[in-house]
């Protein structure tokens, strides 16, 4: 990675193609130029396979394939291994899938980047999902603790498993830098400028919030995506966090 202050905006916001068909992913992508690292999820993933991920490769773009791989760990492992087999940057598994999951996880991406010769990609751990609250934690997960130790102790999981980072939310972002260190990659979705609406996210700050917070990364989908002018809200953006 380039050192902090070289960075661009199109090396920090990574953006969703969260939508089913070719056709539209292309038009995403003509549509935004500028964005040079894509998010591939399930939704796309399930429907089109692998030609996603040639079509970007084939126009220089990062691909972080988002398929939150979540099992038992010879299953997460041969996921991991296949994923990593395409050359993608990122990757995702839950913490909650577990220690032994996780190390063998890691093991994978690097054995399936060495069956391509491709570089191994990132591997990062899902804490706690952004459409999720305290609420939710406490009374449908039944999870005994506060949310943000909750989230420091699923971090501090992956990280002993050798896992290079997790996927938080902006609001766990400074508590999980000052931790977990600044060689550990921080992912973070769940980012609305004050203007979009929230949708299904329930643990947003703003953009810049969660870049001051020491995010390296900033997933941002339908504020950019389903605004009236993608361009203009991509500019918006990149201006609110000082096109760094
Ligand atoms: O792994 C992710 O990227 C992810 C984790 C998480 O906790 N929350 C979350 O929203 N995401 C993804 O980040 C993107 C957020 O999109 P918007 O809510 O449209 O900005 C979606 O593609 C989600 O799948």
């Amino acid at each position: 990675m380039k050192a902090n202050q070289e960075l661009t905006c199109s090396d920090r916001l990574i953006v969703p193609l969260d939508v089913s068909t070719i056709a539209e992913a292309i038009a995403l992508i003509d549509t935004l130029p500028q964005v040079t690292f894509w998010k591939v999820g399930l939704e796309l993933f399930v429907s089109t396979g692998t030609e996603i991920i040639d079509l970007l490769k084939t126009r220089n773009k990062r691909i972080f394939l988002d398929l939150k791989f979540h099992d038992i760990p010879n299953t997460v492992a041969g996921a991991c291994r296949a994923a990593s087999r395409y050359g993608v940057d990122l990757i995702t598994v839950h913490a909650t899938a577990g220690r032994q999951a996780l190390e063998l996880a890691k093991e994978a991406a690097l054995a399936g980047a060495n069956d391509t010769g491709v570089t191994p990609p990132k591997l990062v751990a899902i804490t706690l999902l952004t459409s999720l609250n305290s609420r939710d934690l406490a009374f449908d997960l039944k999870i005994p603790l506060e949310l943000p130790e909750y989230t420091l102790e699923m971090a501090l999981l992956a990280q002993k498993a050798q896992i290079d980072g997790v996927v938080c939310s902006p609001q766990e972002v400074a508590q999980l830098r000052s931790t977990c260190g600044e060689d550990f990659i921080i992912v973070c979705p769940g980012v609305r400028p004050t203007w979009a609406q929230a949708g299904d996210q329930k643990r947003s700050l703003t953009p810049l919030q969660a870049y001051k917070a020491g995010a390296d990364f900033l997933v941002i989908g339908r504020p950019i995506t389903a605004a009236p002018d993608p361009v203009a809200a991509w500019e918006r953006i990149c201006e609110e966090i000082g096109n760094r």
